[in-house]
């Protein structure tokens, strides 16, 4: 599949500090791209360069095949939504939402409330912003809300607003800076899937950016991770989970976070750290790993086991939720599949390719 946008050798530089280094991210048409990191690894700055809101000190944008670098925001044919909403509070939904229509179609006259009505070809590209301003309304819910200003919505309406915005000017590729993360975490998922449906619906490419790995892997068919202004690994979801590239990529993906085990803590391969997904270790009375028992979490589904090795290392096993849970300080023998074995260089972090 084609390209819609690409980052090529991307530097940012702010006086002598350096956010992005040479930085290469390749977006494909009509995809859904996470870019997804800890604060401050460089996601906003990542896509405030392909929104065309910054600049990069050296490198290349790509828009559809042609350099943008030269172009400011307003020239891309690219919307971005922000995590602050960035609606006018003394304007309504409607007017929001026709925001970007209103300064591309209507000249500074035809803006203006009376003589607007005088200037040839306004009425009608007034009707024409109506109609789309109430065909993104519809597809978002927000039919009923259109003579409301934004402090009379909920969090939930307001991004909606701000996502209607953006579908109006139908642009080439959709940028979302963390755009969930002001609601509540049941919203949140929700917002999501409508996120998702959205992305469907128009068929653009979208780039979202998140330090959320479970927005990511759910949303996202690719996922830029990105550690300290460099592209640690990019790939799909399942292949980050299944092969991730080092140790820093396994340790941000995956809902438990991975155990990570020194020769010496009970599976010694070629002096390897041994990755292992708690999910991937459960409680097995022939199991070759053992570890001291120190708590269990009762999650209804699942509980979660934390034990120590011999060495001291920390282990933690998911097991079945009618696992009868020893007492504390018990030891508790942990089986795993030697395919789930995921072996980092101990120097360097990075996969080794073999697993026993
Ligand atoms: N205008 C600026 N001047 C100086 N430093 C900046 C500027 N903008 C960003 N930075 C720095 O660049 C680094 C990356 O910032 P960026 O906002 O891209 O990170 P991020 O991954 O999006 O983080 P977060 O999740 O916290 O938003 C940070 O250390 C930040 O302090």
């Amino acid at each position: 599949m084609s390209a819609i946008l690409e980052l090529r050798d991307v530097t940012r530089r702010f006086g002598d500090k350096t956010v992005l280094d040479k930085v290469s991210i390749t977006i494909a048409q009509g995809s859904f791209t996470a870019l997804l990191g800890a604060s401050g690894c460089g996601k906003s700055t990542s896509l405030r360069i392909m929104a065309g809101l910054d600049r990069p000190t050296s490198g290349e944008v790509l828009l559809g095949g042609s350099d943008v670098s030269g172009l400011s925001a307003y020239e891309r044919n690219v919307a971005m939504v922000f995590q602050s909403y960035a609606l006018y509070p003394h304007l309504t939904v409607a007017q929001n939402i026709a925001l970007p229509l209103t300064m591309r179609h209507l000249s500074a006259l035809g803006r203006v409330p009376f003589l607007g009505s005088l200037v040839p070809g306004a009425a009608e590209a007034r009707r024409t912003i109506l109609s789309k301003v109430g065909e993104a309304a519809e597809s978002l819910g927000l039919a009923e809300l259109l003579d409301r200003k934004p402090g009379q919505l909920s969090g939930g309406q307001k991004q909606r607003v701000a996502l209607g915005r953006a579908l109006v000017r139908d642009p080439a590729l959709y940028l979302l800076d963390e755009p969930l993360s002001n609601l509540d975490a049941r919203l949140r998922i929700r917002m999501r899937s409508e996120i998702s449906a959205l992305h469907r619906r128009t068929g653009k490419a979208f780039v979202y950016v998140t330090h959320d790995q479970t927005e990511a892997m759910a949303m996202a068919d690719q996922i830029v991770v990105m550690i300290g202004g460099d592209v640690a690994q990019a790939g799909a979801p399942r292949e980050l989970y299944e092969l991730p590239a080092n140790r820093d990529v396994a340790a941000f993906i995956g809902h438990n976070a991975i155990n990570f085990l020194e020769p010496g803590d009970g599976i010694d391969v070629d002096g390897a750290i041994v990755g292992l997904r708690p999910e991937d270790l459960a409680p097995v009375a022939t199991g070759a790993l053992t570890g001291r028992l120190e708590s269990a979490e009762y999650l209804g589904s699942e509980i979660v086991l934390s034990l120590r090795s011999a060495k001291g290392t920390e282990i933690r096993a998911i097991a079945p939720a009618d696992f009868d849970v020893p007492a504390p300080g018990s030891e508790v023998r942990l089986g795993y599949a030697p395919h789930k074995l995921h072996l980092f260089d101990a120097a360097t972090g990075v996969r080794r390719r073999t697993t026993p």
